[in-house]
């Protein structure tokens, strides 16, 4: 089985990016969501983006943005992949030229195949746990046994990770890759180094 890729996202402070690249993360992810306690300003995320090493991708998560608010940010920043985490129809993730990965929120039922044919043109697709009224980053897993095998795109597997359960995750999934953000966190918005360490260390040896 390929290694499993995977992405810290939520990093808002150089620091936390640097302990997550050392401890060898695939992807950062900056949260350019207003309303989340892990949003960035793009002073913060220019910052945070000069300091990755190379081979480290930088990926911009936004919620239902404008594309005045994502081309905004892309002409100061060039981000390697967008998130989208939102409600985005296909032509809204695809108005960018530029890569991007789409998050689905998986509710009971959810035909998770047919979501991910919408996308086509997509990256990847990232499974999240769907919680009413909140976009994201709400430390929920959902019933990982909905994910069928086969998707015709490489798998994120998000929601409510942490070092206790991210090994199982995989075992039942075998995704592409993992996301995490509250699980690895001290506080909303800043990491814990040693959390951020076991969990890639855990993934690592999945
Ligand atoms: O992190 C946030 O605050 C956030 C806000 C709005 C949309 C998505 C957000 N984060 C993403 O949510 C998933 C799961 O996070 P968690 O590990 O359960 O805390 C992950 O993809 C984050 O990138």
């Amino acid at each position: 089985m390929a290694a499993v890729r995977s992405k810290i996202c939520g990093i808002t402070r150089v620091e936390d990016a640097l302990v997550a690249a050392e401890a060898g993360v695939d992807a950062i992810g900056l949260v350019f969501y207003p309303k989340s306690p892990r949003a960035v300003t793009l002073l913060q995320a220019k910052a945070i983006v000069a300091a990755l090493p190379p081979f480290v991708t930088s990926v911009g998560l936004f919620v239902n943005a404008t594309r005045g608010e994502v081309g905004g940010i892309l002409d100061e920043l060039p981000l390697d992949l967008l998130q989208f985490h939102g409600d985005e129809t296909p032509a809204d993730c695809e108005g960018h030229g530029r890569p991007y990965i789409k998050a689905l929120r998986v509710r009971p039922g959810e035909d998770i195949a047919a979501r991910c044919l919408e996308y086509c043109n997509a990256s990847g697709i990232l499974l999240d746990a769907y919680v009413p009224g909140m976009p994201g980053g709400t430390g929920e897993s959902f019933d990982w046994s909905m994910v069928p095998r086969g998707l015709p795109k490489p798998v994120i597997l998000a929601g409510g990770l942490s070092v206790r359960n991210v090994r199982v995750a995989i075992a039942r999934v075998s995704p592409y890759a993992v996301d995490v953000s509250g699980g690895v966190e001290a506080e909303k918005g800043v990491k814990d180094a040693e959390k951020v360490r076991a969990f890639i260390r855990e993934v690592r040896n999945a």
